[in-house]
C-alpha cells in the first residue's frame, strides 16, 4: 500500500483510503495509481462538493430531477453515488443515454474511475452489443435497449434506480421510458428514478411527475469563451475551415472539435484540411461510421487533433485534450411525414440547448473557446429554446405495437409526456394493421406479439414468414441484419466514390439492390473462409467493402438465427443463389412482405422516374442504385427520404402479379379522387392486367388438366 501511495501527500493518502474503503467494489484491494489520480479530480467536481445533499434529496424523494451545467459531472459521478448507496439491495442501477458512443464512453470512463475491469460492476448494453456479466451492478445503456426490456419486465424490477440522462433531448425512447417509469413507481415503492439534464425543461417535466424532487447544480468546472460572427454566413463549411485554420496557424496548443450538421459536408471538409494541413489529424466522426472508427476520437495523437463530427458528439461524452469548439449551429433532423410515409432530413438551425451541448465539450479538463459561426442576434432570436420531441417528429409503429404487447391496448389514451400528433399516431396503427400485426378493433395479433419482441424492426417478421414459404428465410435474415447496422456495408469515401462504384459492380444485380446486398455479404463470408486475416482486410479494401460493418452484419444476423431457431427448423430446402429461381424468389418475398412499400414508373417524370403507390407521391431513385435508370415497371422500396430532393433507397423490381391478390391493391382500398376516379389509373391499369394474365395462366392450367393425357401423348 505504502509503495503504492508514495506520491501521494498524507492528507490524500488518507482520503483516497477512506475512499477505498468505502467502495464496496474492490473494499479488499489495491487500488492502482491511476485510480488516485482520477479520485483527485473527480472530487473537485461540482457534483462530488454536494454528495451528501444529492443522497439527502435521492432518500428523501422517489423520483427526483437533477438539472446541471455540463462536465458538471452528473453522468459519471451521480449513477457511482447511487451505485454504492444502493448496493445493499443486490438489484442494478441503470444509466440510459440516447446514444451508442455515449453509452460506450460514459461506461468506459466509470470503469476506469472505479478502477473496474469494464464488463464486471460496471458495464454497458446497446443493441447487439453488450460488455456485461453476473457481477453488473451498474449498467449504462441506450434509452431503446431499456424500452426493449420494459416490454418484458414493466416493473423495471432488476433495478433498483433507473436514471434517464439527456432527458432534454426527449427522444421518442425516453418519453416513453418517462411515461413506464411513472406507472411503474406506483406499483413498486422501492423503484426510485432520476432524471438529469443539463438544460431539462423543468416546468415541463416537473408538471408531468407532480410530487418529484428536484436538485439543480451551479459551477462549472472551466471556464468556457464565447465568440459569435459579427455577420451571418451560407457557406459555414468554408467558414469552419478558416476558423480551423486560424486556431491551428495562431492559438496556443488544444484539440479541436468542429460540429457540421451532415456526413457530406464531414468529409468534404476532411479532406480540404487534411490536403492543406498535413500537421493535423483530422478525424471524421459522424453515425455511419463504424464503431472502430468512431473510437478514433479517443486515440491519443503527435499532431493537434480536428474532429469533425455530427451531433453525434453533442452530449455526455468527453473527449481529453478538446480546447476549442466550432459549431456551424446546423444539423440534421429527419422528420417522419404520415401522409406520405415519408422521412425528411433538412439542414436545420439547432436548438440553444444544443449550442450550450455543443460549448459544454470544450472546457472540460481544461479551459476552453466555442466559436460560433453564427450571430449572437441569430442564437438569441432564432433559435428555438429546446429541440421538439422526437414523439412529435417520428415515425410510431414500432413503439404502439411495442406498448400493445405490454397491454396498453388504447395508446390513444396513454399518458405520454406530449401526446403524438393524431395523424402519425393513425398512420402508426394504419401501417400496423396492413402489416397483419394488429386486427380490426386495434387488438394484437399473435404474429405482432412476435414482432415486437424481434431485435429487429418489427416488418422484418412478415419478411421471414414470407422467406420460409418461399425457401429464402436465411436470406431475409441477411438482410434484415443488413438494415438493422449503422453502416453501409459498401464503402465510397469520397475522393475514391467513382472507383467504388466500379469495384461495386461486380456485386451488383440489375434487378435488386437487395440482392445486390446478399451477393456483397456472401463474397464476403466465402473469401473469410479461404482468405487468412490480413488477406482479408486487402480483399475488402479492392471491393470497397467496409469490413466492419460486414462483421457486424454477421454478429446481428448470428443472433437473430438464435432466435429464429424454431422457425429456420420447419423451412423449406433454401434456395441458392445458383438456382434458376434465387433472384424472383427474393424479389417475390420482399415485394410480399414490403408491398405497402410499392412505387410505379411515372409516365410524365424526368427527373421523378416513380410515384409512390398509394400516396402518389413523386420520387427519384437514389443514384447509387442499381436500378436508378427507372427501367423497372414496378419497385419496392426500403426506405423514403428527402433532403430536398425525394429519393426511393434500396429498391428492388417486382412484378404487380405478385401483389393482386393482396387486399392493399383491391380496388376499393386504391386512393380515388373525390369523384371516385382512381388517383393513379395507371396503377389500376396495370394491376388489372397483371389479373388478367394470372387468370390466363390458371384458365390453362385448368383446361390442361382436363385433357385426359394418356403416356406418350
Ligand atoms: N473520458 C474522459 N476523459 C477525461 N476526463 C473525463 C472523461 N469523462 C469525464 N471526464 C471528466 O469528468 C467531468 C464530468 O463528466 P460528466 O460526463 O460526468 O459530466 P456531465 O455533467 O454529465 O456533462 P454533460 O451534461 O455534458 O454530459 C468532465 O468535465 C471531465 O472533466
Amino acid at each position: 500500500m505504502e509503495a503504492l501511495l508514495h506520491n501521494q501527500t498524507t492528507a490524500e493518502q488518507a482520503e483516497a483510503l477512506e475512499n477505498s474503503r468505502a467502495n464496496p467494489l474492490r473494499a479488499h484491494e489495491l487500488h492502482s495509481s491511476n485510480y488516485f489520480q482520477l479520485l483527485n479530480s473527480r472530487r473537485k467536481l461540482p457534483v462530488s462538493l454536494r454528495r451528501q445533499e444529492f443522497l439527502d434529496v435521492y432518500h428523501d424523494s422517489q423520483i427526483i430531477l437533477v438539472s446541471g451545467e455540463t462536465g458538471s459531472g452528473k453522468t459519471t459521478q451521480i449513477p457511482q453515488f447511487i451505485l454504492f448507496d444502493e448496493w445493499a439491495s443486490g438489484k442494478k442501477v441503470a444509466c440510459t443515454q440516447p446514444r451508442r458512443l455515449a453509452t460506450t464512453s460514459v461506461a468506459t470512463r466509470t470503469a476506469t474511475e472505479l478502477d473496474v475491469p469494464l464488463g464486471e460492476e460496471v458495464g454497458y448494453s446497446v443493441r447487439f452489443d453488450k460488455m456485461t456479466s453476473e457481477t453488473t451492478r451498474l449498467k449504462y445503456m441506450t434509452d431503446g435497449l431499456l424500452l426493449s426490456e420494459a416490454s418484458s419486465d414493466r416493473d423495471f424490477s432488476s433495478y433498483s434506480c433507473v436514471i434517464l440522462d439527456e432527458a432534454h433531448e426527449r427522444t421518442l425512447n425516453t418519453d416513453l421510458l418517462m411515461a413506464l417509469l411513472k406507472m411503474a413507481t406506483s406499483r413498486r415503492p422501492s423503484l426510485k428514478v432520476v432524471i438529469m439534464s443539463a438544460t431539462l425543461n423543468i416546468d415541463k417535466i416537473r408538471g408531468y411527475f407532480p410530487g418529484a424532487a428536484t436538485f439543480e447544480i451551479s459551477g462549472k468546472v472551466h471556464p468556457v469563451q464565447i465568440h459569435y460572427l459579427s455577420q451571418s454566413t451560407p457557406r459555414y463549411c468554408y467558414c469552419a475551415i478558416g476558423v480551423v485554420k486560424h486556431i491551428h496557424k495562431m492559438m496556443p496548443e488544444g484539440d479541436i472539435l468542429l460540429f457540421l450538421p451532415t456526413s457530406g459536408d464531414i468529409e468534404m471538409v476532411c479532406s480540404i484540411l487534411r490536403h492543406h494541413h498535413k500537421d493535423l489529424t483530422v478525424i471524421p466522426l459522424y453515425s455511419a461510421l463504424s464503431r472502430a472508427r468512431q473510437q478514433e476520437i479517443f486515440k491519443e495523437s503527435i499532431f493537434r487533433k480536428c474532429i469533425v463530427a455530427t451531433n453525434v458528439a453533442e452530449t455526455s461524452i468527453t473527449i481529453d485534450g478538446i480546447v476549442y469548439v466550432i459549431d456551424s449551429g446546423l444539423e440534421i433532423r429527419p422528420v417522419y411525414n404520415p401522409r406520405l410515409r415519408m422521412s425528411t432530413v433538412l439542414t436545420s438551425p439547432i436548438s440553444k440547448a444544443s449550442a450550450k451541448q455543443r460549448a459544454g465539450r470544450a472546457g472540460r479538463t481544461r479551459p476552453g473557446i466555442c466559436f460560433r459561426l453564427y450571430t449572437e442576434e441569430t442564437h438569441n432570436t432564432c433559435f428555438i429554446p429546446s429541440a421538439p420531441p422526437g414523439i412529435l417528429e417520428g415515425e410510431l409503429a414500432s413503439q404502439i405495437l411495442l406498448l400493445k404487447v405490454m397491454g396498453f391496448d388504447s395508446v390513444g389514451t396513454f399518458d405520454f409526456v406530449d401526446p403524438p400528433h393524431p395523424e402519425v399516431y393513425l398512420r402508426g396503427l394504419q401501417d400496423l394493421h396492413s402489416m397483419g400485426y394488429i386486427d380490426d378493433k386495434g387488438t394484437i395479433t399473435p404474429n405482432g406479439r412476435v414482432a415486437a419482441r424481434l431485435s429487429v424492426h418489427p416488418k422484418w417478421l412478415n419478411a421471414f414468414l414470407e422467406g420460409q414459404k418461399n425457401g429464402c428465410l436465411r436470406e431475409m435474415i441477411d438482410l434484415a441484419a443488413i438494415a438493422s447496422t449503422q453502416h453501409p456495408i459498401f464503402s465510397r469515401p469520397p475522393p475514391a466514390r467513382f472507383v467504388a462504384d466500379i469495384a461495386h459492380q461486380r456485386f451488383a444485380c440489375p434487378s435488386s439492390d437487395h440482392i445486390s446486398q446478399l451477393n456483397a455479404l456472401h463474397a464476403y463470408e466465402s473469401a473469410m473462409k479461404t482468405e487468412n486475416r490480413l488477406r482479408i482486410n486487402q480483399w475488402c479494401f479492392d471491393a470497397f467493402l467496409d469490413r466492419r460493418a460486414l462483421g457486424e452484419v454477421v454478429r446481428i444476423r448470428d443472433q437473430l438465427v438464435t432466435t429464429l431457431q424454431t422457425m429456420l427448423n420447419n423451412t423449406k430446402e433454401i434456395c441458392a443463389p445458383d438456382d434458376v429461381e434465387y433472384d424472383t424468389q427474393i424479389r417475390k418475398t420482399l415485394a410480399r412482405s414490403f408491398f405497402y412499400q410499392c412505387a410505379i414508373k411515372n409516365s410524365g417524370g424526368n427527373y421523378y422516374l416513380y410515384k409512390t403507390v398509394h400516396e402518389g407521391q413523386p420520387a427519384g431513385i437514389h443514384p447509387e442504385s442499381a436500378l436508378c435508370w427507372g427501367n423497372k415497371e414496378w419497385i419496392v422500396y426500403s426506405e423514403f427520404v428527402s433532403s430536398g430532393t425525394p429519393y426511393l433507397q434500396t429498391v428492388t423490381a417486382v412484378d404487380p402479379a405478385w401483389l393482386i391478390d393482396l387486399d392493399f391493391f383491391q380496388d376499393e382500398n386504391l386512393p380515388k379522387t373525390v369523384t371516385g376516379d382512381f388517383k393513379q389509373p395507371r396503377v389500376k391499369t396495370s394491376l388489372d392486367k397483371a389479373r388478367e394474365k394470372t387468370n390466363k395462366v390458371e384458365e390453362d392450367l385448368i383446361s390442361f388438366e382436363k385433357l385426359d393425357l394418356k403416356d406418350g401423348e
